[in-house]
């Protein structure tokens, strides 16, 4: 069977510090992946070196089956991969809507963005993304005016606009307020299934990995230590002292 996404042996070192010791994981179509472990333990690395941001010394990312190791981020994009960040990548200074049409602009390749802030079709398509993440309603505010929750699921929405098969996330609720997050990753994991996007997230929350993850992987200084459903591997004393214990 040909995995959404798979590595094999991926290594690489910023120094002497080995941040990916022969990481070999596979990926499936509709399985939510978290990925958790202690600060330091490789697991951003491991995002940038699937999304193109960084070459390993050794070993491969496949997509869908195809080499994709050597292109560039952009390349991979358009493959099918989308990511988003800790800080949503926003023009704060332009509104929900307008942020999406952008970016549906940089998907078609459009020369003229100017022209797809027109386009109705364009609306309709980003608009309906909007309703997926239940932010019909902030569609004309500007980015900055709205709540760090709301800005996560916009910039969730950005990454949906390129219709990517997988979305790699690192920590899509940071810096949310703690009585919003569940909200928040309850319309987020919604809008991937309708969307049929697979989801990648590195999570410090154990609450959030328990409810929304299908399986969990944990990474320990640049391996992977050990991967399982959220109750076999949450309940591990070895996850319990390494990774559980430092969060708390
Ligand atoms: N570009 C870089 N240059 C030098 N060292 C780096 C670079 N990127 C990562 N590192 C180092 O590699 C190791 C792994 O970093 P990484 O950010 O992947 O860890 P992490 O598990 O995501 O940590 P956190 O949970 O704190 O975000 C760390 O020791 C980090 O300092």
């Amino acid at each position: 069977m040909t995995h959404l996404l798979e590595t094999k042996g991926l290594e690489i070192r910023f120094g002497g510090v080995v941040a990916a010791d022969n990481i070999s994981l596979q990926i499936d179509a509709g399985k939510n992946l978290a990925i958790i472990g202690p600060n330091g333990a490789g697991k951003t690395t491991f995002l940038n070196i699937c999304t193109g941001w960084l070459k390993p010394s050794k070993g491969k990312v496949y997509f869908e089956g195809r080499d994709v190791t050597p292109l560039s981020p952009r390349q991979i994009t358009r493959r099918g991969v989308a990511r988003a960040f800790q800080i949503p990548q926003l023009f704060t200074e332009h509104t929900a809507l307008e942020n999406l049409l952008i970016a549906a602009a940089a998907r078609d390749q459009l020369r003229n963005p100017i022209r797809a802030l027109k386009d109705t079709r364009q609306r309709a398509e980003m608009m309906n993304l909007l309703d997926m993440i239940n932010c019909t309603d902030v569609a004309h505010r500007q980015v900055d005016e709205l709540s760090e929750g709301q800005r996560k699921l916009i910039d969730i929405a950005v990454a949906l606009a390129l219709k990517p098969k997988l979305l790699l996330m690192d920590e899509p609720t940071s810096g949310v307020a703690s009585s919003e997050k569940f909200g928040v990753m309850e319309i987020l994991v919604r809008a991937l299934a309708e969307a049929e996007v697979t989801a990648v997230f590195v999570e410090h929350d154990m609450g959030i990995v328990e409810k929304y993850a299908d399986e969990v992987a944990v990474w320990n200084m640049g391996k992977i230590e050990m991967r399982g459903s959220p109750a076999e591997v949450l309940e591990h004393p070895d996850v319990i002292r390494d990774v559980i214990g430092e969060v708390v």
